[in-house]
């Protein structure tokens, strides 16, 4: 186990880069050595983010391997699709490791990963090498590993509100509906018509309906959990608020249990895992601003006795437990470090 890590971060002037760089600067075993841009090398990284002046050293670098590999020993990505298929299989060979937030190594079906993202999938190698760090389940595995998968911000709050009950075989995985809800941010910083002030402020769309890329990763992953396949209605929201994630499922009921019961199993399952916070089952459901800056998931439960059904309401905020926050966490297991390691702070509220 070693004791601190150099880490560089690809993609440092979007969203998921400046959290990497904001919650990466605290964390007492992390030196960020080396923050990247593929269009504004040379240039401060101030001038795309003044609220990180001062803050880190900091002179974009130019993306190039070698260069990395010789001031780091882990690189995080925080890329758009199709990045990180090509540059991971050189990262990994210069001897880096390697935690991608995007969803390139997500996808075990390389067909899969082809059709719904629209995109050259990886190398197979690097498929079946990467791990798919989603912590509190899969975390035994993100031990040994040095390919990371993070999953997406939508899965992470999904399958955290459902694993423990699917595992259990609580519900009948083929009636699950998930309705999930997301701020703007979690469309990174690239202008997009859709997302214009004017756009997206005082209005609610559902978007990409049925054709989301996150359901196969929902899917795979639920699968996996179920022993059999599984498929999901998944539909998103934009809303307009800036962070946070909110994921509402419906799914019947298997045998007699209340909602005290659901809350009951699923603190068992996440014993001792700090960031999922069960809610107890007489308060009323979490919200998103009660996440909000922070690594928390909070789950809350109601069984509706008429019909026999279950609503899961799970809230994240996006740019942390959904991307840099997890992809941390993950880092933090990768190492043998506690995983709570620079990540226990409290939500921004109001
Ligand atoms: N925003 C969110 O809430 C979440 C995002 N994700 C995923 O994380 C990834 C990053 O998202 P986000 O930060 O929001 O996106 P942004 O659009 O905000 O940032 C992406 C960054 O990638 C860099 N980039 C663009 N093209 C390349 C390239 N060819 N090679 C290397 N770098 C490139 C750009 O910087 P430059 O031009 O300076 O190189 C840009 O700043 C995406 O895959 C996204 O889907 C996952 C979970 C949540
Ligand atoms: C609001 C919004 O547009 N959110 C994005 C989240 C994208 C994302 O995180 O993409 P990957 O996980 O696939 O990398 C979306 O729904 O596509």
């Amino acid at each position: 186990m070693s004791n601190s890590v150099r880490a560089a971060i690809i993609g440092a002037t979007g969203y998921g880069g400046a959290e990497l760089i904001r919650l990466l600067q605290a964390h007492p075993q992390v030196n960020i050595t080396s923050v990247i841009s593929t269009s504004n090398a040379g240039a401060p990284l101030a001038d795309h983010f003044p609220h990180l002046q001062e803050i880190v050293v900091d002179i974009l670098d130019e993306l190039n391997v070698e260069l990395i590999a010789g001031k780091a020993d882990v690189v995080f990505l925080a890329t758009p699709a199709g990045v990180s298929a090509e540059l991971s299989p050189k990262l990994l060979a210069a001897g880096l490791k390697v935690i991608d937030i995007s969803g390139d190594l997500r996808l075990k079906s390389r067909a899969d990963y082809e059709k719904w993202y629209k995109h050259t999938a990886a190398p197979e190698e690097a498929i079946a090498r990467a791990v798919y760090g989603l912590s509190e389940v899969f975390g035994d595995e993100v031990k040994s590993a040095d390919l990371i998968a993070n999953p997406g911000c939508y899965p992470t709050a999904t399958l955290l509100g459902l694993i423990p009950a699917v595992k259990a075989g609580w519900i009948d995985p083929s009636t699950i509906i998930i309705d999930a809800k997301s701020g703007v941010s979690g469309a990174g910083r690239g202008l997009n018509l859709g997302f214009h002030y004017s756009e997206a402020n005082e209005n609610l769309t559902a978007y990409k309906v049925n054709k989301h890329q996150h359901i196969p990763e929902i899917e795979q992953a639920l699968s996996r959990v179920a022993g059999k396949p599984v498929v999901t209605t998944f539909t998103t929201h934009l809303v307009p608020m800036t962070r946070g994630i909110m994921s509402t499922m419906y799914a019947s009921v298997n045998g007699e249990h209340t909602a005290e019961d659901f809350t009951n199993l699923y603190r068992q399952y996440y014993e001792g895992r700090k960031f999922v916070r069960i809610r107890n089952s007489s308060g009323k459901p979490p919200a998103t601003k009660e996440v909000s800056g922070s690594n928390y998931c909070d789950i809350g439960f109601s069984v509706d006795e008429r019909t026999g059904r279950v609503t899961i309401v799970s809230v994240i905020d996006n740019v942390v437990k959904g991307a840099a926050g997890q992809a941390i966490q993950n880092l933090n297991i990768m190492m043998g470090w506690d995983e709570t390691t620079g990540l226990l702070f409290a939500p921004v509220y109001p």
